[in-house]
């Protein structure tokens, strides 16, 4: 399998503040779901702008290919314009929209369970719906690669489940690769094929989540999947007396 993005021995400083990212290294395969999980602060975001491209390294080097598209915490829709053509925006920023184009972003938003609102306007959405036009707009380019900073923070349990499942069908689909940055572990366990556990700005460990899928949130192997990321968290640790 090739990678679809490299970061190799990447540091980056905010200037005038201390170094945020040191010797960060990470692989993501084509095709696969990685998962950055940390404490607050740790620079998974950082990572995230760097990985595409938002951000330049001071040191080391980043592959990637040149279609990504990103999802970010809050849905950032155009509030003038209706859903159908929030999904169309990347297509129309480069060119001429056609009726393919069209026929696609009406499929993604059935795929999405929206297709009934194509025509509203974003503050006519739920928070759920609109993270899931956010979606369907990142992936209207079919990027081969996704890049997500904790695209269903702000959404109830149920919402942000079912977000998971179709992001996953979604991408499995089109074999688009992810690379999801979330504080949720049981989120990461879920979506990863690995989860990447950030420490001050570098990648600390990677776990291989070997679940078959769908996932089970509520089976045995997933809770041991959790724990695994948990302890290499040190979120389990007793507290020093
Ligand atoms: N523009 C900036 N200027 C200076 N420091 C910054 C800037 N953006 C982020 N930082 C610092 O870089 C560090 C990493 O931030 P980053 O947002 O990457 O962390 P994170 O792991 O994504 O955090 P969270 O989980 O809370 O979103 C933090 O200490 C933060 O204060």
């Amino acid at each position: 399998m090739s990678d679809a993005l490299v970061i190799q021995d990447v540091d980056y400083t905010f200037p005038g503040w201390p170094p945020v990212v040191q010797g960060a290294n990470l692989r993501v395969e084509a095709g696969q779901i990685c998962c950055l999980v940390g404490r607050s602060g740790c620079g998974k975001t950082t990572l995230l702008k760097l990985a595409a491209g938002l951000l330049q390294p001071d040191r080391g080097h980043i592959e990637r290919g040149a279609d990504a598209g990103f999802v970010f915490q809050a849905p950032t829709l155009l509030e003038w314009l209706r859903v159908v053509d929030n999904v169309l925006l990347p297509v129309s920023l480069k060119r001429r929209v056609t009726s393919l184009d069209l026929q696609r972003a009406q499929q993604l938003l059935e795929q999405l369970g929206l297709g009934a609102l194509a025509q509203r306007y974003p503050r006519q959405l739920s928070g759920g719906q609109q993270s899931r036009v956010s979606l369907a707009r990142a992936l209207i380019l079919r990027p081969a690669l996704l890049l997500l900073d904790e695209p269903f923070a702000a959404l109830d349990a149920i919402t942000r489940e079912e977000l998971q499942h179709d992001l996953h069908e979604l991408c499995a689909q089109q074999g688009t690769t992810v690379v999801f940055v979330t504080h949720d572990i049981a989120e990461a366990v879920y979506l990863g094929d690995r989860v990447a556990v950030v420490d001050a700005g570098r990648v600390a460990q990677e776990i291989a989540v070997r679940l078959p899928r769908p996932r089970l949130r509520s089976s045995l192997p997933f809770a041991e999947a959790c724990t695994q990321v948990r302890t290499a968290m040190h979120l389990d640790e007793e507290a020093p007396a």
